[in-house]
């Protein structure tokens, strides 16, 4: 039997499988999709069986050295959608298949010098070795990297051997269980009269007023104060019984779930719901938009879509963004489905999202709710996929391999015949663009559940505050609402957005903020060259030093911190408490919980934070959501920047006045004409899809066109620039008319780690050929000795241009 395997080597020279005998003891063991491990010139190296046939025409194949495990991690479909991943991300098929498994199962690898020839070891040496006969060389490096030379050498003439060596990273947490063995026994020692066995006799009681069963061996000397030797000798004379076993862990542990039951739809959500239990109980694939409002009530039609899809014996993915995969969102399906469901997140210990992923396997789960990667979950009888808040971002990797989570969920919604829901309050444009078009179906909430109302946005112009006098961070109307919120015990959510923050200039007079005379996007400052530059065509002018527009001398880069905020808070408003959430506080594990547990407690008044509180929080009693800066993301170097701001504010609002009590939300801002302020303030996203549509058509972006992008790094800037260069005109000669080319330039980001980085972008409707392009431009300089340290990498289907 042979198994054609891909193996753990990131590169183009051996992107493909290499064939193996399987020995003829593990011919009924050996199935495609087993994680191997196989020679490969002088190492061993983890792989994938992709294949396993007959013959082959490959001689002098070698055997394989192992099989790690005893049943497929890649189911067969995994495999088939690991090459077509490759193929159209452009990385490589380990590379693929890697990103579908929890990182536990990644091999590690490790070398190790062994002694052959002991009489032949040099004085110098022969201490190492006294030990033991072998030592790894990663100890070598840290402890004696003179010997290293050395070392090398003895092992070029024979007299030490290198062994490599493949570590397997994924380990089973075990844990004891005890039992009581013999039930007379037991008895009998707690009728005898002895003080010395005070602590056996409290155990042996113990375990004999519970139900006879097993039970954490931990838990029960906890309970009784006896100790580990205590129960040994109770095992040894054979009163016990002491078991080790293998455990998940459990991230969700001691947490008690309220369980929920279906809610009755309403009208709304009936209409909703109807093209999905369609598509299920046809089964047949369909994408369906649910376009619902903050507050609609998506969640509760994405509960009952999975219900109907358990209740076929069909397994559910539900993708959340990291940001919000807060554990109220968590409990909302373990309310609901209770241990049917795993969780899969980036805050779990790679033990711990091992695992999870296990159960997923092992088909003990039938649920799984997760960040982007959980798309990846090895279910074999998937029913339904629901992406929730579509429009994130964070659901394209933006490194190897750069796909998308929505490619991939419509993928195996195909595979499996299901439907694929897409949910979002503001759908991305290319999502709600195949909506009008009828690729996918549209089913729309336009209200809130039991018709709340929207909340009431205001928004205030700091231009005019200044005016005024009012130099704080607050606006006036924003104060008395904070005060009027205090007064009634209500609560309130501030709002900082820091994206963007001091990359631009801005006039504190007029809202001036510099722009690129050719794209429509604003001007990056450089404070090194104190200039400002667009990143998208190379435009560069000098920074002024009034404003170009009203002459002011009030122009400068702008920012605020959540810190500063929270101080300014302190002073103006002493008695309010204030819980401030952002990276600094939210650092430690755990630490994201306890602060909005404390909120919801009603410990703090006020709710101070950035990104992370502006989605999926279902708060009572918040009825005022303030945003202190909404136009500074309008600003980034980002033809998504409209898009961004305009659904990061409809998100926010939406956290005010979910329940009984009205909500209100302050938007306070300099640039606060820009219709992406306006239009979600007046929560209208059709006028805001049709006039953000206008604005792409004419500057030829998204979803009008794709954008394909080529990234140069190096450390040498010349050779970055020559190898870009090559590639735009090797481009050039053979893209469609219809397309366009632009750059070579700087990437936004013009310098990481040393490495100088260009950029080549390519707008395009169709060119069927430009992978193979891409793939060629990126051969020919892996070719090219002069070009070795050069990296290039390739997005067909970029998000950003970062
Ligand atoms: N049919 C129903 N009957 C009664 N209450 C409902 C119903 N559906 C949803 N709700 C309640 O309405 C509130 C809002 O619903 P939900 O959070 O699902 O909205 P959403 O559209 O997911 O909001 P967002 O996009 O803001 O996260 C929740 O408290 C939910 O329990
Ligand atoms: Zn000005
Ligand atoms: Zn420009």
């Amino acid at each position: 039997m042979i198994a054609a395997v891909v193996v753990d080597v990131p590169s183009g020279s051996v992107n493909k499988t290499f064939d193996y005998k399987v020995p003829s003891e593990w011919e009924t063991w050996a199935e495609p999709g087993m994680r191997v491990i196989v020679p490969f010139g002088p190492r061993k190296l983890q792989g994938f069986i992709l294949e396993v046939k007959s013959s082959s025409p490959v001689k002098g194949m070698k055997n394989i050295s192992e099989i790690l495990d005893p049943l497929p991690v890649l189911t067969s479909e995994l495999i088939e959608l690991g090459r077509w991943l490759a193929e159209n991300t452009l990385s490589f098929y380990i590379t693929a298949y890697q990103a579908m498994l929890p990182a536990a199962m990644k091999a590690t690898y490790e070398k190790s010098f062994q002694v052959l020839q002991p009489e032949k070891l040099p004085d110098t040496i022969a201490p190492l070795f006294l030990a033991s006969s072998e030592i790894n060389v990663n100890d070598v490096t840290k402890e004696n990297p003179h010997l290293l030379q050395t070392l090398q050498s003895l092992s070029k003439e024979g007299v030490l051997d290198v062994v490599y060596k493949v570590k397997n990273k994924a380990n089973k947490k075990k844990v004891k269980f005890v039992s009581l063995a013999d039930q007379s026994l037991a008895a009998e020692i707690l009728g005898q009269n002895q003080k010395k066995a005070e602590k056996q006799k409290a155990l042996l009681n113990e375990l004999l007023h519970r139900p006879p069963g097993e039970y954490l061996l931990q838990e029960i000397l906890a309970e009784t104060g006896a100790s580990l030797p205590t129960a040994q000798s109770l095992f040894k004379k054979g009163i016990l019984t002491i078991e080790e076993k293998e455990v998940y862990r459990d991230p969700f542990q001691g947490r008690t779930m309220k369980r929920t039951a279906p809610l009755p739809l309403t009208e709304n959500q009936e209409n909703a719901i109807k093209p999905i239990l369609e598509s299920i109980e046809n089964h047949n694939h369909e994408t369906v938009l649910l376009h619902g409002v903050t507050g609609s009530g998506k969640t509760e039609v994405y509960l009952q879509s999975i219900q109907s899809v358990l209740d076929k014996g069909k397994e559910a993915i539900v993708l959340v963004p990291e940001i919000s995969l807060t554990p109220q969102m968590v409990n909302r399906f373990k309310g609901r489905f209770g241990s049917a469901v795993a969780v899969l997140h980036s805050g779990l210990s790679i033990g711990e999202k091992y695992d999870e992923w296990r159960k997923i396997l092992r088909k003990e789960v039938s649920v799984v709710v997760g960040a982007r990667s959980a798309i990846f979950a090895p279910f074999q009888n998937l029913g339904i996929v629901i992406i929730d808040e579509e429009h994130e971002t964070s659901y394209k990797q933006e490194d190897h391999p750069r796909y998308h989570a929505r490619d991939v969920a419509i993928w195996r919604g195909k595979y499996h015949s299901c439907p694929i829901v897409l949910g979002s309050a503001t759908p991305s444009l290319e999502t709600y663009a195949r909506a009008q078009k009828g690729r996918y179906q549209l089913a729309e909430l336009a209200n809130r559940v039991h018709s709340n109302p929207m909340p009431e946005v205001t928004i205030v112009d700091m231009r005019e505050e200044l005016k005024n006098g009012n130099r704080s961070m607050f606006s006036l109307p924003l104060m008395d609402k904070l005060k009027e919120g205090l007064e009634k015990r209500e609560q309130s959510v501030l709002f900082l957005n820091r994206r963007g923050y001091a990359s631009f200039i801005l006039c504190r007079d007029c809202g001036y903020v510099a722009q690129c005379p050719h794209c429509d996007i604003s001007l990056t400052y450089h404070k090194r060259f104190g200039e400002l530059k667009c990143h998208y065509c190379g435009y560069k002018e000098s920074v002024p030093s009034v404003c170009p527009s009203c002459t002011s001398e009030h122009i400068r880069f702008f920012g605020t911190g959540t810190q500063k905020v929270e101080e300014e808070l302190a002073k103006v408003l002493p008695e309010a408490r204030v819980i401030r959430m952002d990276v600094d506080t939210t650092s430690k594990k755990g630490s994201h919980e306890k602060l909005l547990t404390a909120f919801e407690n009603g410990e703090a008044d006020i709710l101070l934070g950035t990104q992370m509180i502006a989605k999926g929080l279902d708060f009572p009693k918040v009825t005022l959501v303030g945003v202190l800066a909404a136009d500074t993301m309008l600003h980034l170097p980002d033809f998504r920047a409209s898009e961004k701001t305009f659904q990061l504010l409809t998100q926010v609002s939406g956290r005010a006045g979910r329940h009984e009590l009205e909500g209100k939300v302050i938007v306070q801002g300099y640039d606060i004409q820009h219709y992406s302020i306006q239009l979600a303030s007046k929560h209208d996203y059709h006028t805001f899809y049709q006039h953000e549509m206008q604005t792409r058509k004419l500057h030829q972006y998204p979803p009008f066109y794709y954008l394909g992008l080529l990234t140069f790094s190096h450390l040498d800037l010349m050779q970055v620039v020559e190898a870009s260069e090559k590639a735009a005109s090797f481009l050039s000669k053979r893209l469609s008319p219809e397309s366009l080319l632009l750059g070579p330039v700087t990437s936004p980001i013009a310098r990481v780690k040393d490495r100088y980085r260009y950029q080549v972008m390519i707008k395009y409707k169709n060119e069927p050929k430009l992978r193979n392009w891409f793939e060629e431009i990126m051969a020919h300089f892996q070719k090219d000795k002069d070009m070795k340290e050069l990296q290039i990498t390739g997005d067909l289907n970029a998000q950003t241009l970062m």
